[in-house]
């Protein structure tokens, strides 16, 4: 009789970022001892090992939630039916940035970093982590009205409304509408400028100031920023440092429902899947919007520095795209 053969998953540490805290796991335990809302989710072996059950959607919530709150101070919360982001794999993300503002975009760690990302979700996760841990500036962008408000919530009840806008964008673009917002330019030019005076006593910059903010009250969408150019502070010469992205993955809801995608790749999910449909539907799927997202970044290649999007399939996208991006 042949046994079948039981795929396990690969080992999450594995490809943990080496500043990521995750890479020593949390302790259940501990955090069962500390938050009364963890405890209904575990159960205990005879030794006295605390068991999660990853299948339980509830349950990855209230470990999303408590972990949060433990290791970085953040108050969320997350609707029932919306996605609970799994937190070592968002704080890998973001030191990827990190690492690619340090050494590709030669960001210098007193710089006034001010990214984007495209579709929060209802936790907000990246723009909070983002903040309380790296001390940037995000815009985040929803469609989904309940995504929406639910990040809004988030960000206020953790009073980092100084550093994270929430806008709520229409599903037909992607950049469009959020780069060439001439408010939130204006709210991130000031961020900057703000930083950049403290360390620079020049008085022609308030001239320099009212000719960006004439500027930014006037420019069309597409236009370069002028103000960019010549600029010899390279904190200030582009608006927005990155962009980032974590799209809808499938294109049909028959799609989800089989997950074939990501079992062939990559073996039985550890975790049940979360969220809603529109979380995780796409018309087109990844492919499209990833492709949407390149062609509007392609357009506003003068106003950031760094694209990242998350893909859960292989692409081979043409290089003349990607030229100039970073
Ligand atoms: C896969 S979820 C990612 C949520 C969150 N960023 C995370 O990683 O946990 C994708 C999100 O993008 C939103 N979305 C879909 N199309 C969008 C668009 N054109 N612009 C902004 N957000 C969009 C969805 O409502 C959903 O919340």
């Amino acid at each position: 009789m042949s046994v079948k053969e039981k795929k396990v998953p690969p080992k999450l540490n594995k490809y943990m970022h080496a500043r990521n805290p995750y890479r020593t796991p949390p302790s259940f335990k501990k955090l069962a001892s500390v938050y009364p809302e963890f405890r209904p989710y575990c159960s205990y072996d005879v030794g006295g090992k605390v068991h999660l059950d990853f299948k339980d959607p509830k349950a990855l919530r209230a470990l999303t939630t408590c972990l949060l709150h433990q290791d970085f101070d953040l108050k969320v919360t997350i609707p029932d039916d919306r996605l609970v982001p799994m937190l070592p794999l968002r704080l890998n993300y973001l030191l990827w940035i990190e690492d690619l503002l340090m050494h590709a975009a030669h960001c210098e760690t007193s710089d006034v970093i001010v990214g984007v990302d495209i579709g929060t979700g209802a936790s907000c996760v990246y723009p909070l982590l983002a903040a309380r841990k790296l001390g940037w500036n995000l815009v985040a962008t929803e469609t989904d009205n309940i995504n929406f408000t639910a990040a809004t919530t988030n960000v206020n009840n953790n009073d980092l409304q100084d550093n994270i806008i929430v806008k709520k964008v229409d599903d037909k673009t992607v950049l469009q509408g959020v780069l060439d917002d001439a408010d939130i330019q204006k709210q991130m030019y000031l961020k900057k400028k703000e930083v950049n005076d403290n360390n620079d006593d020049d008085d022609d910059d308030d001239d320099d100031d009212d000719e960006v903010m004439s500027e930014l009250n006037n420019t069309p969408s597409d236009t370069p920023c002028k103000h960019t150019d010549g600029d010899d502070n390279k904190s200030m010469k582009y608006m927005f440092d990155f962009t980032m992205c974590n799209p809808p993955f499938f294109s049909s809801e028959e799609e989800t429902d089989s997950m074939k995608k990501s079992k062939k790749q990559r073996g039985e999910p550890i975790s049940s899947p979360t969220g809603c449909i529109h979380e995780k539907v796409t018309t087109g799927g990844e492919v499209t919007f990833i492709t949407q997202m390149v062609e509007e970044s392609h357009k506003f290649k003068s106003k950031k520095r760094v694209v990242i999007i998350i893909s859960g399939t292989t692409l081979i996208y043409k290089a003349e795209l990607w030229s100039g991006v970073i």
